[in-house]
């Protein structure tokens, strides 16, 4: 098959034999061979409407490419069969010959006539196109009237350069080698549109507008005057004499105080005294050189203001540095805290709460997880059935034949549950979830905030992130792809579930109505078994898993259990349905009397990581979301943010998507700010109490488990959402499991092991003794521990 595309290969090809996609190629979906099966003979019609043929291989692999997509895989059939027309070729322009090329083209034609050292060479080129007037010329007056400036029709001039070519991702094949390419063109046009937003654009435009770009333009027909006097040579500058440095005037400025101070040359007397250290550093003196802005830091500081920012890590270092720096101004709420008794509020409120829990969806790519989330909130009735036809119906509409009507729907319509998780536009078209997404619903017996996570290898550190913030995991099986979970991302997920400190898992096993038989038991037993091991090898107990039957997309044993007639029938026998498990799971509520973990964590002063910075409302244009590590936060509160040390103001907050006075740990929020600016706000901040804020630090010890072998070596360190470069800078020991040292300064750590090892980073970082930290090393999790 002559491909136009090389559709056949993408960047995907260069990942081991066992990525999930190659595994794919290999075993299509049965949806896949329905689409197949429904969108070949189109395709097929679509070409011979033109007179054109191809093989189901072909027409397959274009509709695979492109998605399902009817219209693009024709047109890349057409493409490929329609033959191209023959190549443009320039044709070069023809330039006009010096006189140097025509005396060359003369002698190579043996025109020329040597005598004795005499040429004959042609000096004029009439504009007549008659031949020039040959004359006999000595060799040394050979470029006797060759001007400085060479006459027109023998001047250079620049050409437009070919556009640089720029390596593309082939094909389309690959739902990520898409996406990276959508990315790309994205950030582009956003960082132009910036660019020209900020002004930076128009204010280097104005002074070049009027001009035309010399590159682009032809060379000049007006001849210019043909006695145009010769450029004078520039004299060279003469070697300097001995005797001229006394004469010239010494132009060199005075040496700075600074320069003086840090130089040993002793000060002439005609200069003021050398600085101390001291007035470096800032004291009364009141000539100090330094004092004020500088014109830079003036026209800086000009340019900030009049776009409404200032920079944040600069602002910060320079006040680092200044030994009498007032302290930053604190944020001057302009809604008034009410100075509620949150801790009290909160137990007072105690009888009237439902329970609550957040849980993370993890598990591999496409194995069901947000389609699993979308059938979930439908059938409790967080969302409409005609939210959810609206989302397949919307990417019709615009469609333009009947086929490729058809064609997306069939293609879509079966990603429509996932786009009520799944929603932003990229995430919709590929079909891929890249970040965790948030949705809370409620059901008579207790309150759900649900983390789906997305399962692509490329996004674990958006999954550690929607992990972090969890009470519980509900890990989502394909009964029919375990092994491409097994060595894919369930393992990793697994591990990493561990690893941010969650104990209760509940496990989807999904896609039973596409098993073979549909619903087979022996099937469900069988994974059951397997997902059981893998649990156990990474530290679950027994009595915290469940294990859940279930087809997300039929809609079976979610909220509601089969009915008995249906091959189905035997689950509600012996299994819960995904809700009531998830019910079960939450931790039931504490005595009245009894103090928890939970009520002594109000009291500690408040700690929230950002997940996301976004923009609220009109009302509430900067807000960021999060989960309370620890304290409370009420409306009017002044809050600290780490690193950069800003001060913000609670203006208002949320609670499961409903406006709050306050909110404790434990609990997902939303914080609308004021007072603050969104540059000081970065997913993986810490917010905290301004009174106990948290220490920045460059480095920490961390007691770990070793998952794979480690040394002296750069990491990649999570700290739920926050994702920093860093480096294992030394073994400190290995531990036994009560975290006595067994071995000191060990030369490597192997899988398995328990070891105190320092990490360094290369920008401070807001440390929490007691955070979870995950190391991971090339794309794979390493270890993952507590900071000491
Ligand atoms: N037959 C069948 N197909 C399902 C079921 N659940 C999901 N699917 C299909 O599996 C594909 C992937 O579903 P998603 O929900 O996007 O998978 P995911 O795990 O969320 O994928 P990522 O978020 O990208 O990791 C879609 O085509 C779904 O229609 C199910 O219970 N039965």
């Amino acid at each position: 098959m002559q491909r136009v595309k090389n559709v056949d290969f993408d960047e995907d090809e260069l990942y081991d034999d066992d990525d999930e996609y190659g595994e794919e190629a290999e075993m299509y979906l049965q949806e896949d061979r329905a689409n197949f099966a429904a969108l070949t003979p189109v395709v097929r019609a679509e070409l011979e409407e033109v007179g054109l043929q191809a093989s189901d291989k072909e027409i397959q692999d274009a509709l695979w490419n492109y998605y399902w997509d009817v219209a693009k895989a024709v047109t890349y059939l057409k493409n490929n069969r329609t033959p191209k027309p023959p190549q443009q070729t320039f044709k070069k322009q023809e330039k006009p010959k010096s006189k140097f090329d025509e005396a060359a083209e003369r002698s190579a034609k043996g025109l020329d006539e040597e005598v004795g050292h005499v040429v004959k060479i042609i000096v004029e080129s009439p504009s007549d196109g008659s031949e020039g007037t040959p004359c006999m010329l000595p060799p040394r007056d050979w470029f006797r009237d060759v001007p400085w400036t060479l006459p027109p029709g023998t001047q250079g001039h620049l050409v437009p350069a070919a556009p640089v070519y720029r390596p593309r991702l082939l094909g389309g094949s690959s739902k990520l080698a898409k996406a990276a390419e959508e990315r790309g063109k994205k950030a582009a046009t956003t960082s132009a549109e910036e660019f020209t937003a900020n002004g930076a654009s128009s204010s280097l435009d104005r002074p070049t507008k009027p001009k035309e770009p010399k590159e682009n333009k032809a060379p000049s027909t007006v001849d210019e005057p043909k006695n145009s006097p010769m450029r004078e040579k520039r004299k060279p500058t003469p070697p300097p004499s001995s005797g001229l440095a006394e004469e010239m005037p010494d132009l060199r400025a005075e040496p700075t105080d600074f320069a003086r101070t840090l130089s040993a040359r002793p000060t002439p007397d005609t200069l003021p005294a050398a600085m101390s250290l001291l007035n470096l550093l800032g004291s009364e003196r009141s000539e100090d050189p330094f004092k004020g802005p500088s014109p830079d830091g003036t026209v800086t500081k000009a340019q900030n203001r009049s776009k409404g920012m200032t920079k944040r890590p600069l602002a910060n270092k320079t006040q680092a540095l200044k030994l009498d720096s007032a302290p930053t101004q604190a944020a001057q709420p302009k809604v008034g805290s009410r100075g509620l008794d949150v801790p009290r509020l909160w137990a007072e409120e105690k009888a009237k709460r439902k329970p609550s829990a957040a849980f993370v969806v993890i598990g591999h790519v496409d194995h069901g997880k947000s389609t699993l989330m979308g059938r979930l909130l439908l059938d409790v009735g967080a969302v409409s059935q005609r939210d959810i036809d609206k989302c397949v119906f919307g990417l019709a509409s615009s469609t333009i034949s009947q086929y490729q009507k058809q064609a997306s729907e069939m293609g879509k319509a079966s990603f429509a549950l996932a786009w009520v998780m799944d929603t932003s536009a990229e995430e919709r078209e590929r079909g891929v979830t890249f970040d965790f997404a948030q949705h809370h619903f409620s059901t008579p017996k207790a309150d759900f905030t649900i983390l789906d996570a997305p399962g692509h290898r490329d996004f674990v550190p958006n999954m550690i992130g929607g992990a972090s913030m969890a009470d519980m995991a509900v890990l989502v099986v394909d009964a029919n792809q375990l092994d491409s979970g097994m060595k894919g991302q369930t393992r990793e997920h697994i591990l990493l579930a561990k690893a941010v400190g969650l104990k209760k898992v509940v496990v989807a096993i999904n896609k039973l109505d596409a098993a073979t038989p549909p619903w087979s038991q022996q099937l469900f037993e069988t994974v059951q078994t397997d997902i059981k091991t893998l649990l156990a090898t990474s530290g679950f107990a027994d009595e915290d898993i469940k294990f859940i039957p279930c087809s997300g997309l039929a809609g079976t044993n979610v909220v509601n259990p089969p009915k008995p007639s249906s091959p189905a029938a035997w689950i509600p026998k012996a299994h819960f349905t995904l809700l009531q498990a998830l019910e079960r799971s939450i931790p039931p509520p504490a005595k009245p009397t009894t103090t928890t973990a939970a009520q002594e964590l109000l009291k500690q002063p408040l700690r929230m990581q950002i997940i996301d910075v976004f923009r609220g409302s009109i009302t509430n244009p900067l807000s960021i979301a999060g989960r309370i590590a620890s304290g409370t936060v009420q409306i009017g509160d002044v809050v600290t943010i780490q690193p950069s040390g800003e001060k913000a103001a609670i203006k208002a907050l949320d609670v499961s998507d409903e406006p709050r006075d306050y909110a404790v740990a434990g609990q997902i929020c939303t914080l609308h700010l004021s007072e603050i600016e969104a540059q000081h706000l970065r997913s993986g901040d810490v917010v905290c109490s301004s009174q106990h804020p948290v220490r920045v630090a460059k480095s920490c010890t961390v007691l770990i488990e070793v998952l794979e072998a480690l040394l002296p070596q750069p990491v990649d360190v999570h700290f739920g959402r926050l994702h920093v470069p860093g480096w294992i800078s030394q073994l400190v020991e290995t531990v036994d499991g009560e975290g006595e040292q067994m071995k000191r300064r060990p030369r490597v750590l192997e899988a398995g092991q328990r070891a105190r090892v320092r990490v360094g980073f290369e920008e401070g970082v807001p440390l929490v003794v007691g955070e979870r930290v995950v190391l991971r090393n090339a794309g794979v999790t390493a270890a993952y521990g507590r900071v000491e």
